[in-house]
């Protein structure tokens, strides 16, 4: 057997799936939202093959305190509904870790001086790296006994060359505070270039792509020959695209400006670039799906946030075709990525003079499955290929610690 169970643990919520590697095969899947917030929500689906109510999805209304709490909802829910963790025992746990900082450049076991590391690396994402720790925390008390793996964000951007990674400041200040580029996303823009590479039937090491990681974060990354080298999140996943609830790109002085003229501190300034700015600060909607209805029922506001959104990602694609220098594929995944016919259209509307050309239909059409939606004129391919970053964690936590 080659279970894995993986764990992704963010401010507020524990996602987790038990995974057949060798099969590829998801036997659930799961989350508990609202953590520390009141009366939270887990939900639980049993994939795999030997219960009744196969298939079936389990939602409850759960207390959760803590992410510990979290963990005992998700055992809860294992031994409720199954399948059964005795009959399917992981052989360890994949953990997804935010920022690993300069120090990982490769899935680690988890030690006591791993942990310390993870949580030196949390002044460089204050919003992630604490919440993964306690994830991991709360999963190794569960589970003593087998080997428990972090794979970095950051890793996959690692490759990144200077040119890339470097901001221009003061370089003994950058130096003494690890001040540069990191990216985030990399499990996902690891597996999708590599999905996109097979969908195309071609190596990844010939071919040139600008993957489009857009969900309630959301990066670009230009890969060459399978290797990121550029990415739009930087030093925390809040530089770059407009997003959900983030700010994305904005010119510092603003922050400046807003500390002089609006009273506002490092922590107000913090809530409001990380939380209240994105989509979410021009229309008043976080999600994707309430966005695109608003703007159909008129709403003028709803309508610049959609133009705005789809304006930044235009921007980087320009700026990665030429880092690239030529690019077979624009891929476009996560949540708005493989969901929205209306975001993927906006964003390319223009660039048939560059080669990128859509095809109405196949853009509209729905599925699950890694599809081409540009017309077979166009010289860029552009293609929607569903991400799967835990089923990523769960291979590179295999092959990590052997099966
Ligand atoms: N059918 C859809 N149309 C447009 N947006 C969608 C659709 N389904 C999901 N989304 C959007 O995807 C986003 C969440 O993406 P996801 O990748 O799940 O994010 P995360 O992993 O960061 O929580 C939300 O903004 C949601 O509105
Ligand atoms: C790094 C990051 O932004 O992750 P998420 O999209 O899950 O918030
Ligand atoms: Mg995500």
């Amino acid at each position: 057997m080659s279970i894995v169970l993986v764990v992704n643990s963010g401010s507020s919520s524990l996602k987790y799936q038990l995974i057949d590697v060798e099969e590829s095969e998801t036997l659930a899947s799961g989350l508990v939202e609202r953590i520390g917030r009141g009366v939270g929500h887990a939900r639980h689906r049993h994939e795999g093959p030997e219960n009744d109510s196969l298939g079936s999805t389990w939602d409850a209304a759960v207390e959760v305190p803590d992410h510990e709490a979290a963990f005992a909802v998700m055992l809860e829910a294992f031994a409720a509904h199954g399948p059964s963790l005795e009959a399917h025992p992981p052989i360890a746990v994949g953990h997804r870790v935010v920022q690993g900082g300069a120090r990982f450049f490769e899935p680690t076991v988890i030690t006591p001086l791993v942990k310390i590391n993870i949580d030196e690396l949390s002044a460089l994402a204050p919003l992630h790296n604490p919440a993964n720790l306690e994830g991991i925390e709360a999963a190794q008390r569960a589970f003593p006994d087998v080997p428990h793996v972090a794979v970095f964000d950051t890793a996959f951007h690692q490759t990144m060359p200077p040119a890339a990674y470097t901001y221009a400041i003061d370089r003994e200040l950058a130096a003494k505070h690890r001040i540069r580029r990191y990216g985030f996303h990399g499990t996902s823009h690891r597996f999708v270039s590599r999905a996109a590479a097979a969908f195309l039937e071609r190596p990844v090491e010939e071919l040139r792509m600008i993957v489009l990681h857009l969900g309630n974060g959301a990066s670009a990354c230009a890969i060459a020959e399978g290797r990121s080298i550029e990415t739009s999140m930087g030093m925390t996943p809040l530089e770059g695209l407009v997003m959900g609830t983030r700010s994305g790109d904005i010119d510092p002085a603003v922050l400046l400006h807003l500390e002089r003229r609006a009273g506002l501190d490092a922590d107000g300034l913090d809530r409001l670039l990380n939380s209240q700015s994105g989509i979410l600060g021009l229309s008043g909607h976080a999600d994707m799906r309430d966005l695109v209805a608003a703007r159909d029922a008129g709403d003028e506001a709803a309508a610049l946030a959609l133009d705005v959104y789809a304006h930044r990602v235009r921007s980087y694609v320009g700026a990665y075709a030429a880092q690239l220098g030529r690019v077979d594929a624009i891929v476009f995944t996560a949540g708005v990525g493989e969901n929205s016919p209306e975001v993927r259209a906006l964003t390319l509307a223009g660039l048939e003079g560059f080669g990128v050309e859509l095809d109405a239909a196949r853009n509209r059409e729905r599925s699950g499955e890694a599809r081409r939606i540009s017309t077979d004129a166009s010289t860029t391919a552009v293609l929607v290929v569903p991400t799967n970053e835990e089923l990523e964690i769960a291979r590179q936590t295999l092959e990590l610690v052997g099966a």
